[in-house]
């Protein structure tokens, strides 16, 4: 845990301006036996596409609850965009845009009702009845998102008669009204044809370059951890995992060969001799790169029976980090 947090402060220290700071941030629900966030530390750069991944249950929902301030941390800070959550929430507001799993739209209202009722409930903009009466900036925005996520047809049909995926377009826009610096997302594709799941991820893309966003997600699909700058493997709220796609995969990748022979103690002396690592289960397990499989089998003398390589796939990979612990 400490290193984590070292981790975090030594990332303030060296890249960009970190835009979420999070230090031993713990959850215990009332009634509940145990915490579901059990002091966990990491930061997020400034314009990074950070995604939290992790099983059903591993706390992912309860993090972003507690960064978008709808929930209370049993204990520890949370700094975002330089602010205290807890005693700054009402600042940390204006600063981020947050996407729910669940969409949260009246379908009885056009999508520029929804965009204008939620502008003025969190207080962005004054509320006038009519879209013509809006604030001349209120307009610009409005206009300026639709075009970006060309649904400047549909903004005024009732959202009933929206897709699924016109439906994400405009959660995106409403949660970008205030220009915020961090965008929250929770499993924002879930329900979504891969279609949609593509375009989306392509206007999330274009967003994040034009607006400089900070993007936070949680998903517990791999193939969309693999598109951020750094991910973060949160398991029965722990934190299991954490770095580059490319770094998560060199730790969980464990390339291994399984080899036998009829006169196995013969085979694991040699092994000893040799100094290659290895465990003993139904097979010896040796535990060596695939660069290394042809090498390690040129140096073996005795007689083999069995010879098998194995290269688990980051999706195994994935499963046995969350499945294996405790
Ligand atoms: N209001 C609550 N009261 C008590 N326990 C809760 C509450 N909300 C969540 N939990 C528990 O906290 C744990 C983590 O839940 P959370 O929803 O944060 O996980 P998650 O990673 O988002 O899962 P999923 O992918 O299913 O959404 C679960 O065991 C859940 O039962």
């Amino acid at each position: 845990m400490v290193s984590q947090i070292q981790q975090a402060r030594e990332q303030q220290r060296t890249e960009q301006p970190a835009a979420i700071v999070v230090e031993r941030l713990t959850k215990r629900y009332k009634q509940a036996r145990e915490e579901t966030l059990r002091g966990i530390s990491f930061s997020v750069a400034q314009g990074s596409f950070f995604t939290l991944l992790g099983p059903n249950g591993a706390g992912k929902t309860t993090t972003l609850s507690i960064l978008t301030t709808l929930l209370l941390p049993t204990s520890g800070r949370v700094t975002i965009a330089g602010l205290d959550l807890v005693r700054e929430a009402r600042e940390v507001r204006r600063q981020i845009g947050v996407i729910f799993q669940q969409p949260g739209l009246d379908v009885h209202m056009t999508g520029e009702e929804n965009l204008r009722f939620h502008a003025s409930l969190f207080g962005f903009y004054p509320f006038r009845p009519a879209y013509r009466l809006m604030p001349v900036r209120y307009r610009k925005r409005v206009m300026e998102l639709a075009a970006l996520f060309e649904l400047e047809r549909d903004l005024f049909r009732p959202v009933s008669t929206y897709s699924g995926g016109m439906k994400r377009k405009l959660e995106v826009m409403r949660s970008l009204l205030q220009r915020p610096e961090i965008l929250f997302l929770d499993e924002p594709t879930a329900g979504l044809d891969p279609h949609s799941r593509a375009r989306l991820w392509s206007y999330l893309k274009r967003i994040r370059s034009e607006y400089g966003l900070t993007i936070f997600l949680t998903t517990h699909y791999l193939e969309e951890a693999e598109q951020a700058d750094t991910i973060c493997i949160l398991h029965k709220g722990k934190i299991v995992a954490f770095g580059s796609p490319a770094e998560i995969k060199e730790a969980l990748l464990q390339e291994y060969m399984l080899v036998d022979a009829a006169d196995r103690e013969r085979l694991l002396a040699e092994l000893r001799v040799l100094g290659l690592p290895f465990s003993v289960e139904r097979r010896v397990k040796l535990l060596v790169p695939k660069e290394q499989f042809h090498r390690t089998l040129r140096c073996i003398t005795t007689p083999l029976t069995v010879i098998e390589t194995y290269t688990p796939s980051l999706e195994e990979a994935y499963l046995h980090i969350t499945d294996g612990r405790e």
